[in-house]
């Protein structure tokens, strides 16, 4: 599927240039460079040959270091969506005020706020493959990026870690969050645990959840990951 993609993109932009280095496309173009209508509904989305994976869990559950994995052995674009808000922050956009402070209170982002970033990325990427991680929080998160996106995850890989790990490894992270301390990790925690289940719900009831348990090395979790991808790459 990669590969067919791929040659369709120099069928639209007569270049040899890849396709992230032209700059933004249309909405209109990337559906088409998406679209496969070869490719039956249920393994791919109706629409488009878009392949979607969410990646949740709780704070430090280990979802940007399996992401990146992830990238490595599957080729796919890594879109963590508090990385997109912590990125629109340093751009000193007119929002940035307001989802500093968000953030730093563990709470949520307004959805329309996050699924636009996320839009904006998908867009311009080039790729159709994307791992989007850290999203959706809740169900309006999930609803809206239903609404604005137009398409539902293929897959969804939910790690399943205790709290006490979760503390224990944020607090080790060292990467300077605003949100890396120990009285944002307990309010992150709280909102998680009041959250997250009606989106894991929704996605077990529809056959799309991975549960993953998330003790071990990474190496080892990673082997509990693999196995979800290689089956859609043999799909494919
Ligand atoms: N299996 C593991 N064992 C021990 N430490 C780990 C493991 N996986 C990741 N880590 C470490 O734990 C910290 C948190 O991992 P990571 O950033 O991947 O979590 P996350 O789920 O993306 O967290 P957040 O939601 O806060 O962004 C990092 O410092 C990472 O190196
Ligand atoms: O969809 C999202 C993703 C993130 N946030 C806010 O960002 C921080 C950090 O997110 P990480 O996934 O841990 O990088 C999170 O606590 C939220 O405040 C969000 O609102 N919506
Ligand atoms: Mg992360």
């Amino acid at each position: 599927m990669w590969r067919r993609a791929a040659s369709l993109s120099s069928l639209i932009f007569s270049s040899s240039q890849p396709l992230r280095d032209q700059g933004a496309y249309s909405l209109k173009a990337w559906k088409f460079f998406c679209a496969d209508s070869s490719k039956g509904a249920g393994y791919f989305s109706k629409e488009k040959n878009l392949f979607i994976t969410f990646v949740l869990g709780g704070p430090g559950s280990g979802k940007g270091t399996q992401c990146a994995k992830i990238v490595e052995n599957f080729g796919y674009t890594h879109l963590s969506a508090g990385e997109l808000l912590r990125r629109e922050i340093a751009s000193n956009s007119e929002d940035g005020a307001m989802l500093l402070d968000t953030i730093k209170e563990g709470k949520i982002v307004p959805s329309e706020v996050t699924v636009k970033l996320i839009q904006k990325e998908m867009e311009s990427c080039g790729n159709c493959k994307f791992l989007i991680d850290g999203f959706p929080r809740n169900e309006e998160n999930r609803i809206a990026f239903e609404q604005i996106i137009g398409a539902e995850p293929n897959n969804v890989l939910f790690f399943d870690c205790p709290e006490e790990e979760m503390i224990k490894r944020v607090l080790s992270r060292n990467e300077g969050r605003v949100d890396d301390n120990i009285d944002t990790i307990r309010k992150r925690l709280k909102v998680f645990a009041a959250s997250h289940h009606p989106v894991i719900e929704h996605y077990s009831k529809k056959g799309k959840l991975y549960k993953i348990d998330a003790i071990g090395t990474e190496d080892e979790i990673f082997e509990r990951v693999r196995p979800v991808f290689a089956a859609c790459e043999g799909a494919q």
